[in-house]
């Protein structure tokens, strides 16, 4: 039996829950900022700036530089390898300036998606082999936490059993590597929002999409108290003609949720796939008033929705470094009210935080 072969001990356990607790303590999120250089490519395409190393690392200075103050609303920064290893234009390491911040410092560890022969274009995602070494290397480095990220979409027989089982088992092994090695595993199963389907039928994926998950996760031995869920919301897909109000959107994503995350699990810290970044936070604020039952802390991991006003307002200048840490700070600041089910919208948003950021078909 598993018990008499402990996956982890009780010193390990302990480091990996009170990690997973500080990332969501008091409202907490996540700032996702660890887009692959391709992916990155796309979002400084929208602003006319070139995907140069230097322009990614100036943008993520500006980010990583802002107010000591953004603490109280992030807890957690999930990097890209290249940006791990950056330095601020004084030479101090970004590590150290979001650690010194007192913000854990996480890794992207997936390597993107390989295709799934025979079935409607699925996919699995690449990245098991050697992950190990490199989760050793990066906890060495000041790393606490992963993230990896698998892609299941909603289409004529998709999701398929087999991209369900294939994704939530590499998931798991994930999951059970990062923590032998002192990593809190962020699990992102990502339901991705393409196509005309209605909200109900995303709740139905969705809902078996995470009980696979779970029960990946429970085969693999995954201590839960040292994890953290990043899901999507349900949501109707981005070509649905109906549309579904926040408090019908929040209903829906704690049912799933509700149904099928174990209590055990400390923190759910949604993805912002494309919403507006003020869709995502009032969604977000909405999942918190929902009068289900909630027993997780329920906040954020947003990419697009904390940095689409950031980057608009940065447009490539160093001069306009103010205006784009306050567009960020604005944004990080609201999400932490609304995962506290606190916030107003002040209806005095720029036109950047209400512009929807899906993309069709996005590969990241
Ligand atoms: O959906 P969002 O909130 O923009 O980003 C969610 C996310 O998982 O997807 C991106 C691509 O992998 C990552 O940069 C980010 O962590």
């Amino acid at each position: 039996m598993a018990h008499k072969f402990p996956a982890l001990t009780a010193d390990q356990k302990k480091e990996l829950s009170e990690i997973a607790q500080r990332i969501v303590a008091n409202g907490k999120g996540i700032l996702a900022a660890d887009e692959s250089v391709g992916t990155m490519g796309n979002r400084l395409q929208r602003i006319n700036v070139e995907n140069t190393e230097e322009n990614r690392r100036q943008f993520r200075e500006i980010l990583f530089t802002v107010d000591n103050s953004v603490s109280q609303s992030i807890g957690g920064v999930i990097l890209f390898h290249e940006t791990l290893y950056q330095k601020d234009s004084q030479g101090k390491l970004f590590r150290d300036i979001l650690k010194e911040k007192g913000i854990v410092v996480g890794i992207k560890l997936d390597q993107g998606t390989a295709p799934l022969a025979g079935t409607n274009k699925e996919t699995t995602i690449q990245g098991l082999d050697g992950l190990s070494q490199r989760c050793a290397q990066y906890k060495k480095d000041g790393v606490d936490f992963g993230k990896w990220r698998a892609v299941l979409r909603i289409d004529n027989q998709c999701p398929s059993a087999l991209a369900i089982q294939e994704n939530a088992n590499a998931l798991a092994r994930y999951a059970s590597i990062c923590q032998q090695n002192g990593l809190v595993p962020i699990v992102e199963p990502e339901v991705i929002p393409d196509g005309d389907h209605d909200m109900e039928h995303c709740l139905y994926v969705t809902e078996k999409v995470l009980a696979a998950v779970y029960k990946a996760l429970n085969d693999h031995h995954v201590y839960l108290e040292g994890t953290l869920l990043k899901p999507n919301m349900v949501t109707a897909g981005h070509a649905c003609t109906k549309k579904y109000t926040p408090e019908q959107v929040a209903m829906a994503t704690v049912t799933a949720l509700h149904r099928t995350v174990p209590a055990a699990v400390p923190g759910i810290c949604f993805l912002s796939g494309g919403m507006s970044e003020e869709d995502a936070t009032l969604n977000l604020n909405a999942i918190n008033l929902c009068p289900l039952p909630k027993p997780w802390k329920l906040s954020f991991s947003y990419g697009r929705a904390l940095q689409a006003s950031a980057l608009a307002a940065w447009g490539g200048k160093a001069a306009n470094k103010k205006a784009t840490q306050e567009a960020f700070m604005k944004r990080a600041v609201a999400n932490c009210q609304a995962a506290k089910g606190k916030y107003t919208s002040t209806g005095s948003s720029g036109a950047a935080s209400t512009q929807s950021l899906f993309t069709a078909n996005y590969t990241y």
